[in-house]
Formats: C-alpha cells, sequence, structure tokens
C-alpha cells in the first residue's frame, strides 16, 4: 500500500457498471474531476487494469473485488458499492488494508417492495402462464388457480428495510403478513414476527426472501425448505441468488408443489447484457424471471449516485467514515485552517500510547483528535497546525503497525 500527501482534488475516480450519471455529478460538485465512468462490469485482468491505478473505486453488484484484486491497486483509499449488497466485496481483506468501504443502505428499498407487491398480484391471479399462452396465441380465460391477495397470508424472511415495506404495502391491500427474523424486529402495521422459519413456510400463501447474502442464508430455501411451503403457494426471491436452490425450485414448480414463483436474482448471473442467461427455470411459465432490476428504477439508480458519491467524495476531503460497512466510523467536522492526518493502523495494544508518544516527542500542538476502532482494524485522525502538516505525517506514518497515513489540508 502507498501512504502520500498527495492532493486530494487528484485522485482518481473508476466507476464500473454503469453508475448513474449523478455520482459523476456530485463528485464534480465536490471538486473531483478525475473521473473514469464506464457502462459493464469487469473481470479478470480487464478489471486489475481498470482499478490499477485508482484512487476510489465504484461498483455495482456484479463487480468481484477480492483480496487479489485488492492487492492489484495500491493507491486504493475506498470503495463505493452503488447498492445495497457488499457481499462481492472482501469487506475483511478491504479494511486490514485500510480502505473503508461504503454503501447506499436505502436508496433502492422502495423499488424492490414495489416489484414484489406487483408480483404478489401477478402471481396469484396466474398471469405468467397466461400472459406466455397470448404470446403463442393460446386463449385461457378461467378463473381457476386465479385468487385476490386480500386475505391471504404474506410470510417475509428478514424483515430489514425491504421487508418491512414490502408488509407495510401488502396490508394496504389487505393481505395479513408474518415474518421471521434472526433479530427481534419492531413489527410494522398488524405485522406479527414468527418463531421459527419453519412456521413462516406452513403458514404462507406467498413467500418473500429479503436476507443478505451469509453462511445462514446460503441455500436457506432448500429442497426441505421449498417442500415445506404450503402446497400451492408462491415464492419471491428479490434478495440474493445464493439464498435459494435453483434445481430444488425447479423440482418443486416441476411438481406442482408450488404454483409459481418471481425470481429477480440467481446464483450466476451474467456479467453483462451481451452474455445469455441460463437457467432450469426457464421452461417454466409460472416463473416471473426478471434480470436482477429489483433495484432498477431511475429514482432509486439517480438518488445512489447522490448518495454513495457523496460518501467517497467526503472520506476523500474530509476523512469521515460515517456508515462504512468494514471500517472504524468517525464522523469529522470541517477542518479550515487545519490539516488533518488520518491514520490506519492495526488494532494492536499499545497504538494509541504510541501515537501520542510520537506526537508528544515531536512537540506538536494537537488541536483535535478522534479515534474509532474494530477488532483488527484502528482509525485515528489528528488535526494539526498547517505548519506541523509534514512532521504530524512523518512521524504516524513511521509508526509500526501502520497501514496507511493520509494527509488532507
Ligand atoms: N434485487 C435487487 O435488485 C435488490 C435491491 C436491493 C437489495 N437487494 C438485496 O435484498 C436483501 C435485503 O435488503 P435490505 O435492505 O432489506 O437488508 P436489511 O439488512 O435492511 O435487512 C435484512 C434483514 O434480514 C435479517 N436476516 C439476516 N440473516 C437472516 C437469517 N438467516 N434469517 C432471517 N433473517 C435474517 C436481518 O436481521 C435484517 O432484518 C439484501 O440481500 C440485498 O442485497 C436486492
Ligand atoms: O444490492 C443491491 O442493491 C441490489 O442487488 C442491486 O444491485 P445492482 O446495483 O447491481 O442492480
Amino acid at each position: 500500500m502507498q501512504n502520500s500527501p498527495l492532493h486530494h482534488f487528484d485522485f482518481r475516480f473508476v466507476l464500473l457498471e454503469g453508475i448513474h450519471a449523478t455520482a459523476v455529478e456530485t463528485l464534480a460538485t465536490s471538486g473531483y474531476s478525475r473521473v473514469d465512468a464506464r457502462p459493464g462490469a469487469l473481470t479478470g485482468d480487464e478489471l486489475l487494469h481498470a482499478i490499477a491505478d485508482a484512487d476510489f473505486v465504484g461498483i455495482r453488484s456484479r463487480t468481484r473485488l477480492t483480496e487479489e484484486v485488492l492487492r492489484h491497486a495500491p493507491k486504493l483509499l475506498g470503495i463505493g458499492c452503488f447498492c445495497i449488497g457488499t457481499n462481492q466485496v472482501d469487506l475483511e481483506a478491504a479494511a486490514l488494508l485500510g480502505i473503508p468501504v461504503f454503501n447506499a443502505p436505502f436508496s433502492n428499498t422502495r423499488s424492490v417492495a414495489e416489484l414484489v407487491l406487483a408480483e404478489i398480484v401477478m402471481l396469484m391471479r396466474g398471469i405468467p402462464e397466461k400472459n406466455a399462452l397470448l404470446h403463442r396465441g393460446g386463449w385461457m380465460k378461467s378463473a381457476s388457480n386465479s385468487w385476490e391477495i386480500r386475505g391471504k397470508t404474506l410470510g417475509i424472511v428478514g424483515y430489514g428495510h425491504i421487508g418491512t415495506q414490502v408488509g407495510v404495502l401488502a396490508e394496504h391491500f389487505g393481505m395479513k403478513v408474518v415474518y421471521h427474523d434472526i433479530e427481534a424486529k419492531l413489527s410494522l402495521g398488524n405485522a406479527h414476527q414468527l418463531g421459527s422459519l419453519d412456521e413462516l413456510l406452513a403458514a404462507s400463501d406467498v413467500v418473500s426472501l429479503h436476507v443478505p447474502e451469509t453462511p445462514a442464508t446460503r441455500n436457506m430455501m432448500d429442497g426441505t425448505r421449498l417442500g415445506a411451503m404450503k402446497p400451492g403457494s408462491f415464492l419471491i426471491n428479490a434478495s440474493r441468488g445464493t439464498v435459494v436452490d435453483i434445481d430444488a425450485l425447479a423440482d418443486a414448480l416441476a411438481s406442482g408443489h408450488l404454483l409459481g414463483a418471481a425470481i429477480d436474482v440467481f446464483p450466476a448471473e451474467p456479467k453483462s447484457n451481451d452474455e445469455p442467461f441460463v437457467s432450469p427455470l426457464l421452461r417454466f411459465d409460472n416463473v416471473i424471471l426478471t434480470p436482477h432490476i429489483g433495484g432498477s428504477t431511475a429514482e432509486a439508480q439517480a438518488n445512489i449516485g447522490r448518495e454513495v458519491a457523496a460518501k467517497l467524495a467526503r472520506y476523500a476531503n474530509n476523512g469521515s467514515t460515517v456508515s462504512a460497512v468494514n471500517f472504524p466510523e468517525v464522523s469529522l467536522p470541517a477542518h479550515e485552517g487545519q490539516c488533518r492526518v488520518l491514520h490506519i493502523h492495526h488494532n494492536v495494544p499499545g497504538m494509541l500510547a504510541r501515537i501520542n508518544d510520537r506526537i508528544s516527542q515531536a512537540g506538536l500542538n494537537i488541536v483535535a483528535q478522534y479515534l474509532q476502532t474494530t477488532q483488527h482494524v484502528g482509525y485515528v485522525v489528528i488535526d494539526v497546525d498547517a505548519e506541523a502538516r509534514q512532521v504530524a505525517f512523518d512521524e504516524l506514518n513511521a509508526i509500526d503497525g501502520t497501514i496507511r497515513c493520509r494527509l488532507i489540508c
């Protein structure tokens, strides 16, 4: 990793995956004009080459930033996930390399919730298969397997930002809402938290998944869990593709145990719009397939562009790490008239004493000091008078255990 007192307005931002233009506008407003914005996701050597010289990288859900990839970007100071999910980044490796990761935890949640509501109505009316048949010239005017959603039970798995909104919207349609979450949650409206996932599966006419990708949610909906759903019920997944065993879902649809599904996310997704999509679900007319567009609305993408770009710009020119998902969070005021030294270090015993010894031995006057730690990483921010900046930087940068040191004046 390179530690340097580079002027912060020289930073280079690389934005991949067609991040909304509001990101570039927001960075420009903050004084950053060196922005390389590209349309698609990159992999392999193309990715390494694109980010080799970047100070900041912006991605969405498709770009994998593994430890190996991060090690090929020695200047990298910060990562912006212009989406909710951050599972595509090795968060721990990033933290140990001194790289905070930011995301947009709320901006696209309403878009996902609206899509899920529409899918509940479509599935329970049998619209996907009627629509497919009609496109092939078939006419299936029938009320068989066609229901109002009023009075039916929606089971929400993962009652977070999206799950709660789905619940509220579903109640407006007259649905009964039950949910399962590993945390105790405040129930909105008349929603009712159930003690276990199995209880929820047995009670629900529609199950909608809104959990993050974690080891515990991987294949959470396997053959056994799908079998535990009510006969003739429906499954919706707009969370992460790894949460559902797709082959087991295909079996449950083929046997008629499930009457339909709406799937927006897949275990393997094409890297670009030019790659073909392959799935055992292609043969089912009663499955709504969407290409991971739950959060892809104009409103959501414009808001995400602004939100994450603002977080990156704030970290670049102020050092604030508020809402970083992998890093000690420090909220910093402006530092006009002073210089700010940002010191990221391994969180080992005695580190703060070492920092303060260095500062006092150098006779530096500290105007303000901020500290926050996580299990492995510590982040100290020190404001000093402008004339002391180089000494302060050199002293802190020389401390054993330093991961990264940066000066903002
Ligand atoms: N399809 C899309 O385009 C799209 C858009 C946005 C978000 N997402 C995905 O949707 C998911 C949910 O997003 P969110 O913003 O609501 O997240 P959130 O963090 O606000 O909520 C997730 C909830 O799941 C719960 N949870 C975690 N592990 C669980 C488990 N094993 N069992 C039950 N509950 C568990 C958490 O306690 C939390 O309440 C994420 O995976 C996110 O990446 C997809
Ligand atoms: O995590 C998210 O916010 C969603 O999965 C959307 O991802 P996207 O920005 O790649 O559409």
